[in-house]
C-alpha cells in the first residue's frame, strides 16, 4: 500500500514532465538567451523564492558560481535567502514582504536578471523583487505554476514566464529543479559547445 503510494508519485512526477516538455521547451530556451546575454556582457543573476524555491535559487546560484557538470568559467549569482543578518533586519525593521526587494535595489543593476521562483506566483515577497527588479531595468526569469498566479500580471513581455502546468506544489517544484537544469545544461552548452553531454 505505502509502495503503491510512493509508486504514484513517481509516477505523476513521471507523466508531468512528459506533458511540460513541449509546453515549457520555448520559455526555458528564451530564459537561456536572457542569462546568456546577461552573463556574457558582465551581469549577475539574482535568485529569490520562499521555502522549497529559496532551495532552488541557492541550488541554481550554486551551479552558476561553481559548476553544473562541465568545467567552465565562473558565472555571476547570488541567492538573495542565504544572509541571516540581511533577512531578519529586514523583515525586522520593514516587513517581510520586502526582504528580496530591498537586496534587489541594494545590488541590481541595468542588465542583471532577476530569477523569481514561486510555485503559487503569489508570494509578497517575490512580487515586491518583480516590481524591483523593473526599477533596477532587469529582466525577470519567473518560475511559477498554479496558472502563473499574480505573476503573470507583473511579469512584462520582455521578461521570461516558465509556468509548470499543474496544481500541485510539490509537482510544480520538481519540474522548476528540472528546469534549472535545464537552463544551466544549455548555458554551458552556448558557451562551451554542445559535443558533451
Ligand atoms: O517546499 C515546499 C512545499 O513542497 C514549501 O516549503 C513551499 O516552498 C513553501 O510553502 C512556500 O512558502 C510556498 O511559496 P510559493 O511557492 O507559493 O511562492
Ligand atoms: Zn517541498
Amino acid at each position: 500500500m505505502l509502495e503503491q503510494r510512493i509508486q504514484q508519485h513517481f509516477i505523476d512526477s513521471a507523466d508531468l514532465k512528459y506533458q511540460a516538455a513541449p509546453i515549457l521547451s520555448k520559455p526555458i530556451a528564451a530564459a537561456v538567451q536572457a542569462l546568456l546575454a546577461c552573463v556574457t556582457s558582465g551581469g549577475k543573476v539574482l535568485a529569490c523564492g520562499n521555502g522549497g524555491s529559496a532551495a532552488d535559487a541557492q541550488h541554481f546560484s550554486a551551479e552558476f558560481v561553481g559548476r553544473f557538470e562541465r568545467e567552465r568559467p565562473e558565472l555571476a549569482a547570488i541567492a538573495l535567502t542565504t544572509d541571516s543578518s540581511i533577512l531578519t533586519a529586514i523583515a525586522n525593521d520593514y516587513d517581510f514582504s520586502v526582504i528580496f526587494s530591498r537586496q534587489v535595489r541594494a545590488l541590481g543593476q541595468p542588465g542583471d536578471v532577476l530569477l523569481a521562483i514561486s510555485t503559487s506566483g503569489n508570494s509578497a515577497n517575490v512580487l515586491a523583487a518583480i516590481e524591483a527588479a523593473h526599477e533596477r531595468e532587469m529582466v525577470v526569469v519567473g518560475l511559477t505554476g498554479h496558472g502563473g498566479g499574480k505573476m503573470s500580471h507583473a511579469l512584462r513581455d520582455t521578461d521570461v514566464h516558465i509556468c509548470v502546468p499543474h496544481d500541485r506544489t510539490a509537482r510544480i517544484q520538481e519540474v522548476h529543479i528540472l528546469a534549472l537544469h535545464c537552463i544551466c545544461d544549455a548555458v554551458d552548452a552556448q558557451l562551451l559547445g554542445d559535443q558533451e553531454t
